[in-house]
């Protein structure tokens, strides 16, 4: 699913209203009347208290196209107009016209915090107060109205987006931003839901497709794509019956230290299960019984040394090579990347320690391969590409980061992201199990594995990060969060690639037996 930009949004809103030959209100009709079915839906007439709080821009005009609505369906409703500026919008002028015709209880003029309504914890509060137009920091007695809204434990519907958030930056105020308990957002889900700074703003959320003109939907290039299991299908390569292992390439892992040698036997294990034809572990003395006894499937090279790795040396010819989980940052290891990285060719995948050591030794990233996959974690993109003021600064600073080196980088996170140029492909899939030991070195394993069989290294970075989270996914319904382990990972991998081809359950229609009863 695509992210529209600020601009591509009002573009499409312009362009729609152009195409279908309709006016701007009638598209701010069919947005409010898509909140209305949501919560009619829901609440089915119960008569508890709507607080809907309106602005004086289109936001606040589809509050006010809702409240028309909820008073036309019965429901028991107030309306307020937070008026933080006199610049109101044509199409909200309207509808605040429109109210008028179908209620005498007309919208509350709010200009101060002597205005605020008592809301009780068990009233509904809707929030069209900012939408995308937000493009300043909020009036305090604004942040203080969403303060009111918070402390009041009532449940929080954000139309479009919170309010207080911008679409393309970090608010300067964490206070003055609406915490919404659900937002319902139009034609596409905003970037800010799913940054680690702003996505708390929202427990949950959910696209209204109002209609936007198809054919910008589909041709408007977007620079933020959310990977579900629709962008991923067209990357699948399906298994040609008459296929063996050799077509399937060879993955050698590079890695280990002593103590950290299972970081290598979970990467191997799970470029195999991601389909690799063969894998070999490349470690230091030490791991070799270790790896051998617990992963018969894999070959294994030792280092000379016995505890660390001090020279990347083989005869075989890979297809693709992982180098750093457990690995260590060892003088010894530090120089045997650097002399391997001067000979290399072969595609690279490369996490955990191998990244501590690029980021301490950036000459070595001139060594990397094109397309270099690496996935950092927070602190370790950290060391890579420095520190960062906010979400959006270090979106910037890895954008230009991958474009310099031409490599992809996986900002791992609850909404693991891959960076490659000025794109960003955001993971849907995963969940909080994930957030335990060795999670990381499987997902290298996966990549490492996915690109071993063909795909090319963006594809297999993008399809490698769903993977991973869909097979967290329907682990945990076996194991729960907190009993979840990276091994568990690599067992359901095999439920990950099923679960493509599942059809979503059928809505059961009973009609039919109704009647014949
Ligand atoms: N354009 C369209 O055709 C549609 C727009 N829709 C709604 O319109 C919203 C965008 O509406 P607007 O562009 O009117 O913007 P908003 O309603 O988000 O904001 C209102 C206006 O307030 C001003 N403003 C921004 N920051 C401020 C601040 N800190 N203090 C005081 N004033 C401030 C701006 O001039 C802005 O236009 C969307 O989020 C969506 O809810 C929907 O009705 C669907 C159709
Ligand atoms: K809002």
């Amino acid at each position: 699913m695509k992210i529209f930009s600020k601009e591509q949004i009002y573009e499409g809103d312009k362009l729609t209203t152009e195409r279908q030959g309709i006016h701007s209100t009638d598209l701010m009709e069919r947005a409010g009347e898509q909140i209305f079915n949501w919560m009619h839906l829901r609440m089915q007439g119960a008569q508890v208290p709507i607080h809907v709080f309106c602005g004086i821009g289109n936001n606040g005009g589809d509050g006010l196209v809702l409240a028309r609505h909820l008073i036309l369906a019965g429901y028991s409703v107030k309306t307020y107009v937070v008026n933080y500026s006199h610049k109101r919008s044509k199409d909200f002028l309207i509808n605040y016209d429109r109210i008028k015709n179908v209620t005498k209880d007309w919208p509350i003029l709010m200009e101060s915090e002597e205005d605020f309504p008592m809301i009780a914890q068990d009233d509904i509060i809707v929030d069209a107060v900012f939408g995308v137009g937000l493009n300043r920091p909020v009036a305090n007695w604004v942040q203080a109205l969403f303060r009111h809204f918070k402390t009041s434990n009532a449940f929080t519907l954000s139309i479009d987006i919170p309010s207080g958030l911008y679409l393309d930056k970090t608010p300067e105020h964490e206070s003055g931003i609406v915490n919404a308990s659900y937002t319902l957002s139009f034609t596409c889900p905003k970037l800010v839901f799913f940054l680690p700074e702003t996505a708390q703003f929202t427990k949950q959320w959910e696209v209204l497709d109002i209609g936007l003109d198809a054919e910008f939907m589909q041709t408007t290039q977007t620079d933020a794509v959310i990977i579900g299991k629709y962008e991923v299908l067209p990357i699948y390569k399906p298994r040609d019956p008459f296929s063996h292992k050799g077509h399937f390439g060879h993955c050698l892992v590079v890695g280990g230290s002593y103590g950290k040698i299972g970081a290598v036997i979970l990467a191997s294990r799970a470029a195999l299960s991601s389909g690799c034809g063969l894998v070999t572990s490349y470690i230091p003395k030490c791991g070799y019984t270790a790896l051998q006894a617990s992963f018969p499937e894999a070959m294994v090279i030792t280092d000379n040394d016995e505890n660390h790795i001090t020279d990347i040396h083989f005869e075989i010819a890979p297809s693709v090579i992982a180098v750093g989980v457990g690995m260590g940052t060892d003088y010894k290891t530090i120089s045997a990347l650097e002399n391997f990285l001067k000979h290399n060719n072969t595609p690279l995948v490369i996490d955990a320690d191998g990244i501590n050591i690029l980021a301490k030794n950036q000459s070595f990233l001139k060594l990397l391969p094109k397309q270099t996959v690496l996935t950092p974690h927070p602190k370790e993109l950290e060391r890579l590409i420095g520190k960062w003021s906010d979400d959006f600064d270090k979106l910037e600073k890895a954008k230009a980061f991958s474009k310099k080196h031409d490599v992809i980088l996986v900002i791992k996170g609850a909404h693991s992201i891959t960076v490659y140029g000025n794109m960003l492909y955001i993971n849907s899939t995963g969940n909080p199990g994930l957030a335990t030991a060795g999670s990381g070195d499987v997902l290298t394993g996966i990549i490492t594995g996915l690109i071993s069989q063909g795909y090319d290294a963006l594809s297999a970075t993008v399809f490698g990060v769903y993977l991973h989270g869909k097979s967290a996914d329907i682990a945990v319904e076996d194991y729960g969060y907190q009993s979840l382990i990276a091994s568990h990972v690599i067992e359901y991998f095999g439920a990950a690639y099923l679960d493509l081809f599942k059809q979503p359950e059928p809505v059961e229609d009973n009609t039919e037996n109704k009647k014949e009863s």
